[in-house]
């Protein structure tokens, strides 16, 4: 039925690579037009000579005919019964209107083909199929949607995704939903360097409920971007869908001055994560960074310890920022300790699923988090996810800048920095209504 339809041979597109389709449609319906009587004849002449345009010399048996919305296209092979069939088109100019006249030839084809009642019904068979199938389609998003939205449809991994089998993959689907869109942040992960914060993140990515920023945003305490407001910061995030808290981590917002006050003018009642480390290591964590980073670099004894005076080295930034409780101070000023949350960086290493229990308690997330989400992998020397999804079963680690080889330390200068650490440490304690098990 579809072949002897002249709307749908206007369907089709004039490449190259559709002709033989359309040839073989054409096919059928200059047969069929043959076939018609003499007044369906003159019907179907003039829905063409209301379309044509120029006629194409080059093409000396096609012509162009403009397309819905302004574009031509082609209909090509009016030659592939030209000599027999039909009279060649001919084309006056003067009009720009193309004549096109048949010369009904005898049918010497046994079995004639199958034609439509009537040309509307041609017509009307072709928008309905258009319209049934664009209904269809739409019914088929919204419940395809709706279904993600619920958490209820078991796809795995093909449209939605069970959020009681988590994997990386519910960030890809959220962008792909209709429905998402960019809000600013609910939770902020502040800091501190080096004590965990990606991880905090990667973990957090698997929840359902929550779409994490892929990248550190920067915003707060960067003033070029600080500058460009807060439709630029939006713009940063991550695409969410209603139900779910949007997160980002730039850890170093948590030593930057003007950072609190800037977030907190943003949003007062905010959700805050800081994850501390023990403060020797976040040291040694920050140096192993550095050090990685040049090829000549003195060793870590050299750089904390001053050689002049054999103190402790203030003048190495990194030693100054395992000092929580001065840059804590200033947090405290712009929010309410209820509305940060302290990861325990250290046990995060060895018991992910326990630190992040908490987490999701503080976020007010369902939990989702457990210890079958985790494996310990050797090679590593750390905590990966667990991964079963349409790849197959498999573990995801974090990137190899995360989980560096920490070099071997002087006791003694070990020491010395634990003695430095210990007031700062007390007053952090005091801060956060928590003790940590720093010694
Ligand atoms: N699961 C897992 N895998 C690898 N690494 C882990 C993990 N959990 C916590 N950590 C610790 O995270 C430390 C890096 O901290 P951050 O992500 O905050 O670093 S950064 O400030 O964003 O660069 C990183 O510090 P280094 O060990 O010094 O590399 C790790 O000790």
């Amino acid at each position: 039925m579809a072949d002897v339809c002249p709307f749908h041979i206007q369907c089709f597109l004039g490449s190259s690579r559709v002709k033989s389709k359309v040839l073989s449609s054409t096919k059928s319906w200059l047969s069929a037009i043959y076939s018609l009587q003499s007044t369906d004849t003159e019907y179907w002449h003039s829905k063409l000579a209301k379309r044509p345009c120029g006629y194409d010399s080059a093409h000396r048996h096609s012509y162009k005919a403009p397309c819905r919305k302004g574009r031509m296209r082609h209909i090509f092979a009016l030659n592939a019964f030209s000599e027999r069939d039909i009279d060649l088109p001919e084309v006056a100019p003067e009009k720009k209107v193309m004549t096109v006249y048949y010369k009904p030839v005898p049918q010497d084809d046994a079995s004639p083909p199958v034609l439509p009642n009537s040309t509307s019904s041609c017509l009307r068979f072709s928008r309905f199929r258009l319209v049934t199938f664009l209904v269809v389609a739409a019914l088929a998003i919204v419940f395809v949607t709706l279904s993600c939205l619920n958490g209820g449809w078991d796809t795995r991994g093909s449209l939605c995704l069970t959020p009681t089998d988590p994997v990386l993959l519910y960030n890809q689907i959220t962008t792909h939903s209709p429905l998402a869109r960019q809000v600013l942040p609910h939770c902020i992960i502040i800091g501190v360097r080096k004590a965990g914060t990606r991880a905090v993140l990667q973990y957090l990515q698997l929840h359902p409920d929550v779409a994490v920023a892929g990248y550190e945003v920067h915003f707060f305490d960067d003033n070029v971007n600080y500058s460009q407001g807060l439709n630029f910061y939006q713009r940063q995030m991550p695409y969410s869908l209603k139900h779910q808290l949007t997160i980002e981590k730039t850890p170093a917002y948590f030593h930057t001055l003007k950072v609190p006050e800037r977030i907190a003018k943003m949003n007062s009642s905010i959700k805050l994560i800081v994850v501390v480390r023990e403060p020797v290591q976040r040291l040694i964590s920050s140096y192993v960074q550095l050090a990685a980073k040049r090829d000549h670099f003195p060793t870590f004894e050299e750089k904390v310890i001053d050689s002049d005076t054999d103190e402790v080295n203030e003048n190495f930034k990194p030693v100054k920022r395992s000092l929580y409780y001065i840059f804590m101070n200033r947090w405290l000023k712009h929010f309410r300790l209820d509305q940060i949350h302290v990861v325990d960086g250290d046990l995060l290493i060895r018991k992910p699923f326990q630190e992040m229990f908490r987490v999701e308690t503080f976020l007010g997330l369902e939990h989702k988090i457990s210890k079958d989400t985790f494996t310990f992998n050797r090679t590593k020397g750390f905590f990966c996810l667990k991964l079963d999804d349409e790849l197959g079963k498999r573990t995801k680690c974090l990137s190899k800048s995360k989980g560096r080889r920490h070099p071997e330390v002087d006791p003694n200068v070990l020491r010395q920095l634990r003695d430095y650490y210990r007031s700062a440490n007390d007053l952090f304690f005091q801060q956060v209504h928590r003790r940590f098990r720093w010694s």
